[in-house]
């Protein structure tokens, strides 16, 4: 079943077409990635997907409801069962660590203080954080712990859909993997869907059950990796992501790891 349905959407700056007519639908429990190369609109389609950029037309559901298209309360209701863990994390230098992860469930609960930090305390333990990590502050936190922290605090609301936009990028290897590991973790523990908008192919590997290539202003593929695989080896043209060396070997792993 569809949670998130995109049909027909155009997106343009000025006279810069980004997204040339796409549709796709995200099914519920799902951890869906958005690929592409530098500039094919991942960021764009996100910030249409999360109500901060209008496009041109076209029409995006979330629990079928067209978000572009209902009235505002409806609208924030729908939103805020979404969490987003942007690509630069931007956690408040100024607040700790729990405070960071409490932050919205202080802008938009009804919880008392003491609520709140148990339930942040909950979601840093989810991410696999110590409890010692919680009175730091973002400065003292290595980059795979501050990846952690602002993915506990798009949790905290308990989302139906988490956004999570590059989530390993700028992450060495070993800790990239480590967070992937989590993020299938998290969606069988919390039994919620995933888009990840990234353009590291190793992030997706083990990872995503679906993904949609964007290229040329379309999508030139939907459906899973081992369909794209099929496609590959039946000698169908594959998308510039996954051209040349990088992709050549991306394909020898998954051969080895998935279809033994
Ligand atoms: N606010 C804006 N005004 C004008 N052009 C924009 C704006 N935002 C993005 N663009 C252009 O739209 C195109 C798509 O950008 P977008 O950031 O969505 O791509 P992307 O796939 O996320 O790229 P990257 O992986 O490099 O972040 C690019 O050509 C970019 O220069």
């Amino acid at each position: 079943m569809s949670i998130i349905r995109v049909e027909e959407l155009y997106t343009q700056y000025g006279q810069n077409i980004i997204h040339n007519g796409i549709s796709f639908s995200v099914k519920r429990g799902e951890i869906f990635g958005i690929l592409g190369g530098s500039g094919s609109g991942k960021s764009t389609l996100l910030k249409n997907m999360l109500f901060l950029e209008k496009p041109k037309s076209g029409t995006i559901t979330f629990f079928d409801e067209n978000i572009w298209d209902i009235a505002e309360s409806k609208r924030d209701r729908i939103l805020n069962r979404c969490g987003v863990m942007f690509q630069f994390g931007a956690l408040f230098s100024s607040m700790n660590v729990l405070d960071n992860v409490g932050f919205l469930l202080t802008q938009k609960s009804h919880y008392d203080n003491a609520t709140i930090e148990r339930l942040s305390r909950m979601w840093l333990d989810l991410v696999g954080l110590d409890s010692k990590v919680a009175d730091k502050y973002p400065y003292e936190l290595s980059g795979g712990m501050k990846k952690r922290v602002a993915l506990a605090r798009a949790l905290a609301l308990s989302p139906d859909i988490l956004f999570l936009d590059e989530p390993t990028s700028g992450l060495d290897l070993q800790s990239a993997e480590r967070f992937d590991r989590l993020i299938v973790k998290l969606k069988e523990i919390l039994n919620i869907t995933i888009v990840m908008v990234t353009h590291d192919l190793d992030s997706i590997k083990d990872s995503v059950d679906r993904l949609i290539l964007l290229e040329d202003k379309k999508i030139v593929f939907e459906g899973s990796l081992n369909e794209l695989y099929a496609q590959k080896k039946q000698g169908f043209n594959q998308a510039k992501i996954f051209s040349g060396k990088r992709g050549e070997r991306f394909w020898q792993d998954f051969d080895m790891e998935h279809t033994q």
